[in-house]
């Protein structure tokens, strides 16, 4: 061989190693890690502890991200011509009272302060199915619960209206207590990977927190009777070939009755018609893809349904979880928290639900049980002030979120919306609020929308959690909630497992409804 031939060898596999090498270093770069902050840190003499999980890693399924300010992106309308502007369905509350509202005021009478009314019956606590039903379970029974229906009515607390008293200094207030959470040992990163269930655990290591991905599957089977009317009852008028004005509004009925909504269902019928007028559907399998792409469009895809849980540079990121009483949103805010803690991020929990000690209680027994620090405030403290305070010492621990538990009611229900247009207001004076979640329980159907125009006139909701998707077989109140409110579903509570929590895929969900 001559010597020519040689060094072309030569010099061609050094080119063909250098490129590989390139290529495996460009794969790296673009590989993307939720859990970009997960090497413990030494600051001065204290070990950052990252991971409070058992070495559990999220991996995939939830998407968590910086949030810049508390906007949100809003859905284009299905032809792509603009953002959904949120439908004017108004129908049940017009001139009715909201809520947070006394119901015997209309709504577009003078704001008048807070007064002395009567107390709402306390949320009844369902027994506990579950594991999970954590707090419920772990809850100071009766003391701590709502006055008993028999006393006379508490004395009034009579607050002054919602003049935005912050603390003064920087400091957490006397009037909050911090819990900490059981301290664990962390687990050597070597040994992370696999629990050896022959070593001997920490007391108080974190339990197994179930894999993230593929939640949404199981909603499969859950919602059968939305299967029932979608999957089967628009699939068998589609594929039943010609379809006359009857099998169009029997498709539209099947809908509406599905709790889309009429906007909703005024797309999707649209978009059937067009498409099956120019293409060629034929058999059971192409109008099931048909009527998967139509609905999953109408679901918006390409909303960006990332929680904006992930820290700013010195300050920790703050999610602010609102709604009804009852509808969830502590059981949210701890298996949100879980999901956090599992993927590496300090959280720390800021119980600004004063009105019931038994929520403070079960929010603190999640923190215990996920690794999250409390800081709650006194019964019928000011919520204002403990989510303050609860920011305050997250700034101060330099932890990654804090998670503000809001009531949903309040001693004086008059002002809970004023409330809370408080907390909010208090909470950005020390650091920017980046993602409101929105909880609304799905089997309320049509009453979860007339409370979410009234939260959303107060705060600026980013993202919808919808609970209890597993107890309802309406599952088209996902499209109607996104449709009416221009905001995207973001989480989807699928039981009262501590791990019954999603993130809203809309192909998986439509999977699942078909
Ligand atoms: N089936 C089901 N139950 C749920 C889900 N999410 C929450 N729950 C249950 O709903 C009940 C109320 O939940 P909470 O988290 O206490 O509701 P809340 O909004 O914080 O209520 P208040 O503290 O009274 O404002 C509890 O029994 C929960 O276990 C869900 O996705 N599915």
């Amino acid at each position: 061989m001559n010597t020519g031939i040689i060094i072309g060898i030569v010099v061609a596999v050094v080119v063909l190693l250098a490129i590989v090498v390139a290529g495996l270093i460009v794969a790296r770069r673009r590989r993307i890690s939720l859990t970009d902050d997960t090497t413990p840190t030494v600051e001065g003499t204290t070990t950052r502890e990252v991971d409070r999980s058992g070495g559990y890693r999220a991996g995939s399924g939830f998407s968590f991200s910086q949030g810049d300010t508390a906007t949100v992106d809003r859905p284009t309308d299905s032809r792509g011509t603009g953002p959904i502007t949120p439908t004017p369905e108004r129908t049940e509350v017009d001139g009715q009272p909201g809520v947070g509202d006394d119901a015997a005021v209309p709504r577009d009478s003078a704001q008048r302060g807070i007064t002395d009314v009567s107390l709402p019956d306390a949320a009844p606590l369902e027994t506990p199915t579950s594991d999970a039903a954590l707090g419920d379970t772990a809850a100071p029974a009766p003391d701590t619960a709502a006055p008993a229906p028999d006393t006379a009515a508490p004395a009034p607390t009579v607050e002054p209206p919602a003049t935005d008293t912050v603390p003064t200094t920087d400091e957490v207030s006397d009037a909050t207590e911090v819990i900490k959470p059981p301290v664990t040992t962390p687990v050597p990163t070597e040994q992370a990977p696999t629990v050896d269930e022959s070593t001997d655990a920490p007391t108080t290591s974190r339990e197994e927190i179930a894999p993230t991905a593929g939640r949404l599957g199981r909603l499969r089977g859950r919602l059968s009777r939305s299967q029932g009317a979608i999957g089967k009852g628009v699939l068998g008028l589609l594929g039943a070939g010609d379809l006359d004005e009857d099998s169009w509004e029997e498709i539209e009925d099947t809908l509406v009755l599905a709790d889309l909504g009429t906007s909703a269902t005024t797309a999707v019928v649209e978009r059937l018609r067009t498409e099956l007028a120019t293409s060629n559907i034929r058999t059971a399998d192409q109008a099931r893809a048909l009527l998967k792409r139509v609905l999953v469009d109408q679901l918006h895809p390409e909303l960006d349904r990332s929680i904006r849980a992930l820290p700013h540079a010195g300050s920790p990121a703050v999610v602010l979880v609102v709604g009804v009483n009852g509808t969830g949103k502590t059981t949210t805010t701890g298996k949100l928290a879980r999901v956090l803690v599992a993927d590496g991020r300090r959280v720390l929990l800021g119980a600004a639900d004063t009105f019931r000690a038994a929520a403070a209680d079960q929010l603190q027994t999640w923190g215990e049980r996920v690794g999250a620090a409390v800081v709650r405030g006194k019964e019928k403290a000011d919520p204002a002030s403990v989510a303050f305070d609860a920011v305050a010492r997250g700034v101060e621990d330099g932890v990654d979120v804090v998670m503000i538990d809001t009531a949903g009611r309040l001693h004086t229900k008059t002002g809970l919306m004023d409330e809370l247009g408080k907390v909010k207001r208090v909470v950005e004076k020390k650091a920017p609020v980046d993602e409101v979640l929105l909880v609304l329980d799905a089997t309320v159907g049509q009453n979860g929308l007339a409370q979410a125009r009234v939260f959303a006139e107060v705060v600026d909701i980013t993202g919808v959690v919808l609970t209890k998707l597993d107890g309802t077989a309406k599952g088209g109140i996902v499209f109607h909630v996104q449709n009416e409110l221009g905001v995207p579903v973001k989480l989807v509570g699928l039981g009262e497992g501590a791990d019954d929590l999603a993130p809203f895929e809309p192909e998986a969900f439509v999977d699942a409804l078909l």
